[in-house]
């Protein structure tokens, strides 16, 4: 070969791999010129609705720069943190909509739009979802259930709410409130040192322990949580992977999370099938029974034993439901509300204070019915959830359209999804119900914004005029039916840790800095940002 002919190779290879080069740059560019066109247009159409006038016309969706795909990408990549930046952005009480690749989600701020929304039971319904996503795809209820639910004899929805609620208030939460005050104790009892202080390296992991396991035991009895010692771990597993269940991702992708729901559901399939069996024996003490549970699993066992699609399998996603509905956002919130009594010192005395007040030497318990009608635990209870309590009411539009005030109208099918800690860091909206309760900001920890003093000087709990702003357990027909039990678990956990034993923080000012940023994540868990160090020991009575 001549040196001419390597020199024409040369020359028609390098001016190859220079236009291979140039296409390249040519897509990338002319990408990024359809990103930023689409990112421009669609800011103009947003601005477009929401600042021009108009009268039935659908909220605005938010700018997005992919054509198509649209928020697809960012919400798969961490819907958590991508809803709470929209919120962070967006969020002056505006309704908009984020398009995930064409699934439409609604977000509302407003408390006028919020109230309405969970006034309009008929129009707006959060069955689908529930009966789709969170009793199928999560809790993976068999068809046939599923099925059942959607069908027009299904009213599981209304049993079950009214069935607990009926479970978890007046005397029949007296009898759970004891059983978890002295399950709680007795767990943490042996785990103290005869003598003195015993180190909690993370305070966190402990009264997540504690408490989820003192919950499934006054729940479903003894006998399951002794034969199945993982199951709290197993527990826990499964709701932090609700997301990922929720967006219906496949076994191969959360092995894990699929493995330790198939434990929990494998072991509440053979509880159900022996609570059963000594039922039709009529061998359990109906009132809270150790291997068939408590009186409220016992009947909830037989009402959904008689509705087609519940064979053992069916029954044990919704005995799932139940574990995961007092467990998931209960556990958290016990913590912080345990947490911010014991770092605030006067809090803390008061606190005290009331339980002593309360003490039932005789029963070695304490009067918890009286406890969970003091206006400070209630009030406490009510911020706790406000600023740490993430979780989003859903509900879908089944009418053809609804119409959220006289500018914007919805279209059926609309998943609208509201959160709870935008809404309770809303200030325009509180400020504009009651004054009073911004007083101090709402991203500080006041455990008295609740408080009102009528004529008579008495301090009393209010929430009147915050429906819309203060939803921590939703709203309307749909409201949480297990709210009072979720709070006198609280109330039970503060009576063990700081009345029954005493605990304080290693060094306050080190746990000061693992506050989590309550704006960060729209939804989720919301935990300490690492370990807190305490320790315990039995109180000197
Ligand atoms: C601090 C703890 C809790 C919080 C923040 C909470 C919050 C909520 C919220 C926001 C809803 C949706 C309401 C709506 O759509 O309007 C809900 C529904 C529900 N909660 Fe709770 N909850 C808690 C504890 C509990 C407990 C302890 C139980 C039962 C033992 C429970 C059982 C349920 C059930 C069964 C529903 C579905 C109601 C329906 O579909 O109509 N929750 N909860």
């Amino acid at each position: 070969m001549d040196s001419n002919t390597t020199a024409v190779h040369g020359d028609s290879s390098s001016s190859f791999v220079a236009l291979r080069q140039n296409l390249y740059v040519q897509a990338i560019v002319t990408a990024l010129v359809i990103c930023v066109c689409t990112r421009l247009l669609s800011s103009h159409w947003f601005n477009a609705v929401k600042y021009g006038r108009g009268h039935s016309i659908q909220p605005p969706t938010l700018p997005y720069w992919i054509p198509g795909l649209k928020h697809g990408l960012s919400m798969g990549i961490d819907s958590k943190k991508f809803l709470a930046s929209c919120l962070n952005k967006y969020g002056d009480g505006s309704p908009f909509f984020i398009d995930a690749a064409g699934q439409k989600l609604l977000i509302l701020l407003d408390p006028e739009h919020i109230k309405g929304v969970l006034r309009s039971s008929t129009e707006l319904d959060p069955n689908p979802f529930i009966h789709e996503r969170i009793l199928g795809a999560l809790m993976g209820s068999p068809q046939a259930a599923i099925d059942h639910y959607k069908s027009e004899k299904g009213n599981t929805d209304y049993i079950q709410t009214t069935h607990i609620r009926q479970h978890t208030t007046g005397s029949n939460l007296t009898s759970l409130d004891k059983r978890l005050f002295h399950v709680l104790k007795r767990t943490i009892e042996p785990t103290l040192s005869d003598s003195g202080w015993t180190d909690l390296p993370d305070l966190y992991a402990f009264v997540e322990y504690h408490v989820s396991f003192a919950i499934a035991e006054t729940l479903l009895g003894s006998a399951i949580v002794e034969s199945y010692p993982n199951i709290i771990t197993d527990l826990w597993i499964h709701i932090e992977s609700t997301d990922q269940f929720l967006m219906g991702l496949p076994r191969f992708i959360i092995p894990k999370a699929y493995a330790a729901r198939d434990r929990l559901l494998s072991h509440i399939r053979k509880w159900s099938t022996k609570s059963e069996s000594l039922r039709h024996e009529n061998a359990v003490d109906t009132k809270w029974d150790p291997t068939a549970g408590s009186a409220l699993v016992q009947e909830r066992e037989e009402l959904y034993g008689e509705m087609p699609g519940h064979d053992e399998h069916g029954r044990a996603s919704q005995v799932l439901g139940l574990l995961y509905a007092g467990t998931s956002l209960t556990v958290p919130m016990t913590f912080w509300y345990f947490f911010e009594t014991m770092r605030d010192t006067s809090l803390h005395d008061r606190i005290l204070a009331e339980l002593k007040s309360q003490a039932n030497v005789e029963e070695a318990s304490y009067n918890f019915m009286q406890l969970s009608a003091r206006p400070v635990f209630q009030s406490m209870h009510a911020e706790t959830t406000r600023m740490y309590s993430s979780n989003l009411t859903a509900r879908e539009v089944v009418v053809p359209e609804y119409a959220l005030d006289a500018k914007y109208t919805v279209e059926q099918g609309t998943t609208v999804l509201i959160s709870s800690k935008f809404a309770g860091q809303f200030e325009p909206a509180w400020a504009k119900a009651r004054p009073h309760t911004v007083t101090r900001p709402l991203n500080t920890f006041w455990a008295e914004r609740y408080i009102t003093c009528g004529e008579d000087k008495r301090e009393r709990f209010s929430d009147a005029g915050l429906g819309g702003s203060w939803m921590s357990f939703g709203g309307g027909e749909h409201k949480c039916p297990g709210r009072h039990f979720a709070r006198n678990i609280g109330i039970v956990t503060l009576a063990v840790l700081m009345g029954e034993f005493e605990c304080e923080l290693v060094d306050p000012k080190a746990a000061h800095k693992m506050d989590p940023n309550l704006k960060e994540k729209a939804f989720g868990t919301t935990k300490p940002t690492g370990r807190i160090a305490a320790r315990i020991r039995r109180r000197e009575k």
